[in-house]
């Protein structure tokens, strides 16, 4: 069934375990996460960011919420990283049922006053929000103090611009980042830092770039083909860590491109005379759903719906 963020989000901080919101941009990828949370029975939050929206449009988004609609489990249809208000009315217009209006680059009170028009927008409308506080960005854990409270979420500010803008759930930086470099070893995850927030601060609190980027995938990218370098991601561990500390929200997407293109690339390089596009988005999406299968189990949703 579709349905708002909050409904997913709630229960997940109140039951110390994180849902997957797994970015897509097209059918197979949302079949893998949406057919995946059927089979274990895992509410789910299905998000597209702009340049989703500008790719797909609103065939995409109508293929998510039909999906959602016939689903047995609960699945929100979330705006990521929206860029301004327009742009949350427009993927309220397009049926989203949760939105993210992130204007963390701004100042503070600029954040607080562009998120507070959202959220009332939003919640006249039975809309969800997502704000974010904070810069998200890879933090090595050697960086100094200062430096690092440059860009991470300030527990005290948080319960500030929770109380002054309303919105129903907080993306927080953390120290981790976009993409498949997140930092050297074991990348950094500032826990301590998300327990203190949680501890101030009752919302669901949301993990961006959160993809494990797990080695065995990246290997198998480079053996059918692919160019990498040394990409990591966040442990599964600092990541069960986080749902116990209120992180209820767990954003992946680079996870999903990197099983997509392997699965592709696997065909492609083993049949080259292989033009059938069933057998060959076919296997990609088989990826794709062990991926997201493997992600659910890691942050405790499965049998949550
Ligand atoms: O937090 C994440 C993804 O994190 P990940 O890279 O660790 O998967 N996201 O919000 C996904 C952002 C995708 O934006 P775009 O479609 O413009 O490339
Ligand atoms: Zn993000």
């Amino acid at each position: 069934m579709l349905v708002t963020g909050n409904d997913i989000l709630i229960p997940a901080r109140a039951g110390k375990y994180a849902v997957g919101a797994f970015n897509t941009n097209n059918m197979e990828i949302t079949q893998a996460i949406i057919h995946t949370a059927e089979k274990l029975r895992s509410p789910v939050m299905v998000q597209m960011s702009e340049g989703a929206i500008k790719y797909g449009g609103q065939d995409l988004a109508d293929i998510v919420i039909d999906l959602a609609q016939r689903s047995t489990v609960p699945v929100a249809l979330h705006l990521d990283h929206g860029s301004s208000y327009d742009s949350a009315l427009k993927a309220i217009k397009m049926g989203f049922t949760s939105v993210m209006i992130d204007a963390s680059h701004y100042p503070f009170e600029e954040n607080v006053h562009e998120t507070r028009r959202v959220v009332e927008a939003a919640h006249a409308m039975g809309i969800s929000v997502e704000a974010e506080l904070g810069r998200l960005g890879g933090i090595e854990e050697h960086v100094v103090v200062d430096e690092k409270d440059a860009f991470l979420t300030d527990p005290e500010e948080a319960v500030k611009f929770v109380e002054e803008t309303g919105t129903d759930y907080l993306a927080i930086a953390i120290g981790t980042s976009h993409g498949a470099y997140k930092g050297k070893g074991r990348p950094f995850i500032d826990l301590a830092r998300i327990k203190r927030i949680s501890e101030l601060v009752s919302i669901p609190l949301v993990a961006h770039g959160s993809s494990g980027v797990p080695a065995e995938l990246v290997q198998r990218f480079r053996d059918a083909g692919g160019e990498i370098g040394d990409a990591v991601g966040i442990a599964d561990e600092d990541l069960q860590q986080a749902a116990q500390y209120g992180i209820a929200k767990v954003n992946v997407d680079t996870d999903l491109r990197l099983a997509m293109t392997t699965g592709v690339r696997e065909v492609l390089k083993k049949n080259p005379k292989e033009f059938d596009p069933r057998k060959i988005f076919g296997p990609a999406r088989d990826l794709m759903s062990q991926v997201v299968e493997h992600k659910m189990r890691v942050l405790g949703s499965v049998g949550k719906a």
